[in-house]
């Protein structure tokens, strides 16, 4: 008999939210928050990609590494940091991080907010309709009266290439809970993933080679001076970065993996991580049940609605829509639709205004970002190329991180790197980049300045503290009103 067919269980709900990822969890929380029945399907972990196998553990692995980098800087402290890690109490520490890749707590935390859980995995069945296949093989059939909202992100994107399923190369997933260390690990790509991996895994013992396509560098879509001084310290850790390096084919040979690179070249290694971007969990979604093409990222209009679907009934919000792929960018947009959904669940207008209550302006605006490589990378808003490309009218204000007070503080020798853009028709920061030890938690500061649009004016009265990093804020200030004294044209 077939239980599929024959076990079938109907439910109706004000919302219904596919994936549970840090995504999914804001936007049921919002519309629960709105007096909204509302459900969640979960085909693995509550909490998502970013708890089990993205930021959670990346960034465990990460911090010994530039915290154990930062006291090395620190005069008196080296030699008392001058062995290697402890990688069994660093892979442990990663492990509790993950909770062990078991999601009791969020469980409990939706219970907290009176959100329905149904694990399997969901497919949409024509408008408004939602069938999912639980793990037992039953179906439970769920109708929506207002929304279905589709918050199931992205996997790794691998290319095609030949020998690679034979070969089990590692992607995001493996590179964040692999419990050994490989001799040696090649990683491919040279985004943000593959810098993050590549400085972990050196630090823990591997000897990394990065094999980069084109001749853009590390972090291309950064400021270029921010993939400069990665790849610089980079190589001073012993990775082996190889640009215009493409991957032509892979083998697996007496244990070892084997990559011919398209110029010939050879390399062997014990594993291979595919750090190449990432593709829009929608294959097996039921779009095609709705006209659209499964497989795609699905376009929203700024309350994350996808516009190609008539009534207002499909929301797509976090890395599906591809609009921010990160997990603060995720719920942020989460908090915006999932308050347009009560808004409009209730016959009011959302406020679709700049910057208004409901539409993830920041998206376009100031989306901020950390690298947790040593040194961090920390921007928001625009780089030069994007105001080049946007014909926006920007001066790039640049300044030499070493030259502050706090930093030598911070660090003996601190190398890094400032660049403020200022638009020059409204005399705002519409883009910021910071390079250097500990510039991460800088960000916030440059997030607040691009998003009020505060004119560089009113910044002369945020006082930096003496003598910590952020008075670089005053010397990119300086630096600016220098080239503009009052009175010249
Ligand atoms: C290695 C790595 C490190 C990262 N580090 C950071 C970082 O430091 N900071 C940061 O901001 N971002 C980071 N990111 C990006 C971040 O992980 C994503 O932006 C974030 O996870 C997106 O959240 P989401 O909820 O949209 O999707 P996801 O986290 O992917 O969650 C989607 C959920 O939907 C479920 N699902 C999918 N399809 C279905 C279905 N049909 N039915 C039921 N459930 C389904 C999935 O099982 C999953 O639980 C990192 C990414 C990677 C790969
Ligand atoms: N700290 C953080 O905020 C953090 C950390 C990790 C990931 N993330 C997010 O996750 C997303 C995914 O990161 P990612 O590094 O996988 O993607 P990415 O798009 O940042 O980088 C992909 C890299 O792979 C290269 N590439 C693509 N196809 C290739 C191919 N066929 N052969 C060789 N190289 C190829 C690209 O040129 C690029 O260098 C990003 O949007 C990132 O913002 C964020």
């Amino acid at each position: 008999m077939n239980r599929s067919t024959t076990n079938k269980d109907r439910r109706l709900y004000d919302v219904i939210v596919l994936g549970a990822g840090p995504t999914g969890e804001n936007v049921a929380e919002r519309t629960r928050a709105a007096g909204l029945s509302t459900v969640i399907v979960e085909n693995e972990l509550l909490g998502g990609e970013c708890s089990y196998w993205a930021c959670e553990p990346s960034k465990a692995l990460l911090r010994p590494v530039l915290a154990r980098a930062d006291a090395r800087r620190v005069p008196g402290l080296r030699r008392a940091v001058a062995g290697p890690l402890d990688v069994a109490a660093v892979l442990d520490h990663r492990d509790e991080i993950v909770f062990h890749w078991q999601d009791d707590n969020q469980v409990g935390w939706l219970d907290s907010v009176s959100v329905d859980l149904i694990r399997g995995h969901g497919r949409l069945d024509g408008p408004r309709q939602v069938a999912v296949r639980t793990p037992d093989g039953d179906t439970v059939l769920l109708t929506a009266r207002h929304v279905v909202a589709l918050c199931t992100g992205t996997g790794a994107a691998v290319p095609d290439i030949p020998g690679l399923d034979a070969v089990r190369p590692w992607t995001s997933r493996e590179a964040t809970s692999a419990d050994r260390v490989p001799g040696r690990l090649a990683v491919v790509g040279g985004g943000v993933v593959a810098v993050e991996m590549a400085t972990a895994w050196q630090a823990l013992g591997s000897q990394v080679t990065m094999l980069v396509r084109g001749d853009a560098g590390l972090l291309p879509r950064m400021e270029p001076f921010a993939g400069r001084l990665v790849a610089d310290a980079l190589r001073e850790a012993g990775v082996d970065i190889r640009f215009g390096a493409s991957v032509a084919s892979v083998a697996r040979e007496d244990g070892d993996v084997r990559a011919t690179l398209a110029d010939g070249g050879e390399l062997a290694v014990d594993e291979v991580l595919f750090a190449t971007g990432r593709a829009p969990r929608t294959a097996d979604l039921g779009l095609e049940t709705i006209g659209l093409t499964p497989g795609t990222w699905l376009a929203v209009d700024d309350t994350c609605r996808v516009t190609a679907v008539a009534d207002g009934w499909l929301y797509a919000v976090g890395d599906v829509n591809h609009r921010a792929l990160l997990t603060h960018q995720g719920k942020y947009q989460a908090r915006m639709a999932g308050d347009a959904i009560g808004a409009r669940a209730k016959g009011e207008q959302a406020d679709e205004t700049t910057w208004g209550a409901h539409v993830a302006t920041a998206d376009v605006a100031a989306v901020p970002q950390v690298v947790f490589t040593d040194p961090e990378v920390a921007a928001v808003g625009l780089t030069t190329r994007e105001a080049e490309r946007a014909g926006r009218r920007v001066e790039v204000v640049d300044y030499d991180l070493a030259h502050v007070a706090g930093a030598h503080q911070y660090a003996d020798g601190y190398r890094g790197q400032a660049r403020m853009l200022v638009d020059t028709d409204r005399g705002t920061v519409v883009g910021v980049t910071f390079v250097g030890p500990g510039v991460g938690e800088l960000l916030y500061s440059a997030t607040v300045a691009v998003v009020s649009e505060a004119p560089l004016q009113r910044l002369w009265h945020a006082v930096p503290a003496f003598p910590t990093i952020s008075e670089v804020w005053l010397r990119l200030l300086e630096t600016y009103r220098d080239r503009h004294p009052p009175g010249r044209s």
